[in-house]
């Protein structure tokens, strides 16, 4: 049978992807739609290659470049973030890829949910703002959320077998490339050498986040909601190599691992194959070439991104959708320069303290709080 797709993101890392993974198994899937930010020079390659129906830019004036542009084609062009809902609603389409960058996925991942769609997500913001919304909605309309993201892809192949008697969600994290550094050498990294992590290639802003160690924070929040596990039972553990991509371990001592090499075409074609399971030809694991996999404590201290968002989920309410925020536009700042690397946990700590949180929140009071937030961040920083 074939699956019909629309890929949110499509021009971004996970994007461009899952495209590969769909070129590969091309007579299984159908692409209806697909979307991006800007950039419309990969949207338009990309449409003349898959022929969607339908492809939507965030960005208005480059939505009607495009529209120029594949004016020769039978497709419609949608702007803004309507577009991107509209796409995530398509009555045809069955699975919706997850896979823009930042927040603003939460409302087009909505929209998927209330139509009953079939999500494969990669984008952890939303879960981080609105995951109990997300993850209501999804229940109510029996919606499925599958995860993208490769940590929690692993629990997730985990957890095929025993959902009972878990005792802790074991959560991987490569330390990012400042793993080791002391305070004095983080206050002067640079983005460039932040953007160089040791083990994937991905868009810039999930690398600061490995940097930071807020990746691994927000995924902290993701698996919350995924696997409607408290924070007490959800620990990270430092794994330099991206063998392990995360671990449940279980109430009679037994620990369960996924491994795999760290290609995120995995977790993606898996997402899109399940339940089933599909051969390809990518690299395997080779045990014998593996030097080593060592493992040790995340250092708080240094990267007390970590903590915060510990801190945010165990508080609730509208307070992860401020951590998020205040760390999308702190990593934007680290990005143009304009602050230090340092900086971005301590703008995002002091965003957090002046929060008033809203315990329960609906969809308008997590908008507002990112507003607020987003606000708040600019003027610490100036
Ligand atoms: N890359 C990876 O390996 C992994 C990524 N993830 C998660 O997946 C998501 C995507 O990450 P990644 O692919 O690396 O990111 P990229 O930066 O490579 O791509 C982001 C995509 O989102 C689009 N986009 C960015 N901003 C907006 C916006 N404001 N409105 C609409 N579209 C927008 C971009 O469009 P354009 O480029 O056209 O402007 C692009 O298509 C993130 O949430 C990330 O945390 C999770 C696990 C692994
Ligand atoms: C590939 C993926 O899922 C990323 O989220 C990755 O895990 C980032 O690496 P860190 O473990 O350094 O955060
Ligand atoms: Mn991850």
């Amino acid at each position: 049978m074939i699956k019909k797709v629309a890929i949110l993101g499509s021009t971004g890392s996970i994007g461009q992807q899952t495209l590969e993974v769909i070129d590969l198994f091309s007579e299984k899937f159908q692409v209806l739609a697909l979307a991006g930010g800007r950039n419309i020079e990969l949207l338009e390659e990309q449409t003349r290659k898959y022929r969607p129906g339908i492809v939507a830019v965030m960005d208005p004036e480059r939505a009607r470049e495009l529209r120029l542009r594949l004016g020769d084609l039978p497709v419609k062009v949608l702007e803004g973030l309507e577009g991107l809902c509209e796409i995530a609603r398509l009555s045809q389409v069955e699975i919706v890829v997850m896979a823009v960058s930042g927040v603003v996925g939460l409302l087009p991942t909505l929209e998927a949910v209330n139509a009953g769609k079939t999500v494969a997500l990669a984008n952890k913001e939303t879960l981080v703002a609105g995951g109990s919304l997300v993850m209501r909605a999804a229940r109510e309309k029996g919606a499925i959320i599958l995860p993208v993201d490769s940590e929690h892809s692993a629990i997730f192949q985990c957890l095929l077998r025993d959902r009972e008697g878990i005792s802790s969600l074991l959560l991987t994290a490569s330390g990012g490339p400042f793993r080791g550094y002391t305070k004095e050498q983080l206050r002067r990294v640079t983005p460039r050498e932040a953007l160089r992590h040791p083990n994937w290639e991905m868009g810039r802003k999930i690398t600061i986040d490995s940097a930071t160690l807020m990746n691994k924070g927000l995924e902290v929040i993701e698996a919350r909601w995924l696997f409607d596990v408290d924070y007490d039972k959800i620990q990270v553990v430092v794994h330099p190599q991206s063998i392990i991509h995360s671990m449940v371990s279980y109430i009679d001592g037994s620990v369960i691992a996924y491994m795999s090499v760290p290609d995120m075409r995995i977790p993606i074609q898996y997402a899109l194959s399940w339940p089933e399971r599909w051969n390809n030809n990518w690299p395997k694991l080779d045990f014998f070439a593996l030097r080593e996999i060592t493992f040790e404590e995340p250092n708080v201290k240094n990267f007390p991104c970590l903590d915060l968002a510990y801190q945010a989920g165990r508080i609730g309410g509208t307070m992860p959708a401020v951590l998020n925020a205040a760390n999308e536009v702190a990593v934007k700042l680290f990005l143009q320069n304009k602050i230090g690397f340092l900086e971005i946990p301590r703008l995002i700590e002091e965003t957090m303290g002046h929060h008033q949180v809203i315990s329960n929140p609906d969809l308008g009071d997590i908008l507002e709080s990112d507003q607020e937030a987003r606000q708040r961040v600019k003027a610490l920083a100036k």
